[in-house]
């Protein structure tokens, strides 16, 4: 195997998303699960996306993971990597983007590193620097109140500034539309006085092609799917990749019972979970007694089962922020979050136990818990169900054949649920 391109990504749900949009420009992409055992046979492929669930941990453990998936796919021939971030820069002043960042630079001694999470397709721009989640800056969005990496400043040159050992630049939007040669050379100005890293502008996705040119002449880039857009199409525009057909299909059918899983409290999930209460059974989770250890999950299952035979259900442990807030302040923000994915994990493990093989998981977090729970070492991407998100087929499950579907928080339709299962046959 020699990749055109590799990828880190620091949670699934972002790797579920990258590996869709390097797909769909053209490159033959497989997700795994962290660094990939030897014998987990991985077709031939231009690119690797390496997820990780290490967004929200410790940053010394997430730059060692991140390390160990770097070295991987330069083993097999990567002379770029991307690591891949959220397209809201979801991360608090203490890691993990500034320090995979800064070490996975010096790793390859590259002077300056592109940053932009830029992702048009899904309202994510970026201008002067300051993130725009649709219409409105970053620290107005959502985002605001995400229950582990709250954002509350706009501004990714202070944003990662704060996090990075490096000085932070801008390439602006002037810059970027002006020419590919136009942000070499502002490239070239920046790491002339020492500056490691560069915010760059971004509104559409011809500015994406833009950067894509000049990050693939480089040896690492960090931001979202939409700098994956550009390289890839860069590694296709100038020969460095035939362009392959994104799949048309999820290949042969799965059947068997469904079931969607919520720990995102994302607004779009919030609306999304309302929703689906109009079409399938809907469980709402207690994550006080989640937290208490007071059998929730059990409870969850034994509300399920029975109605597996019928359709699908959803079981949801997705509250408001107020609602997160006051269990968060009870119980701390870590501890919560984590019991919840564990608890979420468990009712995955039963649903799967009892038939279960097509699996919708709502969060990226969450659904790390899930997967890894499942033992799934990677996925193969299928058919796009909303922006960002594909159904993916998973490769080496102890399960056996089952498709799931790893959506961002954000991301999706109001309809999300029936959607992807529509798709997921
Ligand atoms: N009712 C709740 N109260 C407190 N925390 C919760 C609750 N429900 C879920 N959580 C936690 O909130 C976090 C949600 O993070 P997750 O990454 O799964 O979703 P997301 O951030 O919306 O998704 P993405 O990262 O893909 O955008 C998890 O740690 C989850 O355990
Ligand atoms: O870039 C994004 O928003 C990705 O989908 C992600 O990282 C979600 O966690």
């Amino acid at each position: 195997m020699t990749l055109a391109l590799g990828c880190i990504a620091d949670d699934y749900t972002g790797a579920s998303d990258l590996a869709n949009t390097l797909t769909r420009a053209g490159l033959r992409t497989v997700q795994t699960i962290g660094v990939p055992a030897d014998d987990l046979a991985l077709p031939e492929v231009d690119a690797v996306v390496v997820s990780l669930k290490s967004r929200s941990i410790e940053a010394g453990l997430a730059v060692s993971r991140s390390r160990a998936a770097e070295t991987w796919l330069r083993g097999r021939g990567a002379r770029h990597v991307l690591f891949k971030i959220c397209s809201t820069f979801d991360s608090t002043d203490a890691g993990n983007i500034g320090p995979v960042m800064d070490t996975l630079r010096a790793d390859c001694g590259e002077a300056i590193v592109l940053v932009t999470p830029a992702f048009p397709e899904t309202g994510r721009t970026v201008y002067q620097g300051n993130l725009f989640v649709g219409a409105v800056p970053l620290n107005e969005s959502p985002l605001k109140d995400h229950p582990l990496n709250p954002m509350h400043d706009s501004n990714l040159v202070r944003v990662l500034a704060r996090q990075s050992k490096t000085q932070v630049g801008l390439v602006d939007l002037a810059t970027v539309t002006r020419s590919a040669d136009a942000v070499r050379a502002r490239l070239a100005e920046l790491a002339g006085k020492g500056i490691g890293a560069a915010i760059t502008d971004a509104v559409f996705d011809r500015d994406l092609e833009t950067i894509g040119l000049v990050a693939a002449e480089h040896r690492l880039s960090v931001g979202a799917s939409g700098i994956g857009l550009g390289l890839a199409r860069a590694l296709v525009s100038t020969g460095k990749v035939k362009a392959a057909s994104a799949s048309s299909g999820t290949g042969a059918a799965v059947g068997g019972p469904s079931a969607c899983l919520a720990g995102s409290c994302s607004q779009a999930t919030l609306q999304q979970i309302a929703n689906a209460e109009r079409v399938m059974p809907v469980l709402h989770l207690d994550p006080e007694q989640i937290v208490a250890g007071g059998g929730e999950a059990q409870r969850a299952l034994a509300w399920a089962r029975p109605r597996l035979a019928d359709g699908p259900v959803l079981v949801a442990s997705s509250a408001t922020p107020e609602a997160v807030a006051a269990v968060q302040s009870r119980h701390g923000r870590d501890a919560a979050g984590h019991a919840i994915e564990q608890a979420m994990a468990d009712i995955a493990e039963g649903l799967v136990q009892a038939g279960v093989r097509r699996l919708v998981v709502a969060g990226g977090e969450t659904s790390g818990a899930v997967v890894d729970r499942l033992k799934i070492p990677g996925f193969l991407v299928g058919v796009e169900i909303a922006a960002g998100v594909p159904v993916l087929r998973a490769v080496g499950a102890e399960a056996g054949e089952m498709l799931l579907a790893l959506k961002s928080g954000n991301f999706g339709g109001p309809a999300f649920f029936s959607d992807a299962l529509g798709l997921m046959r």
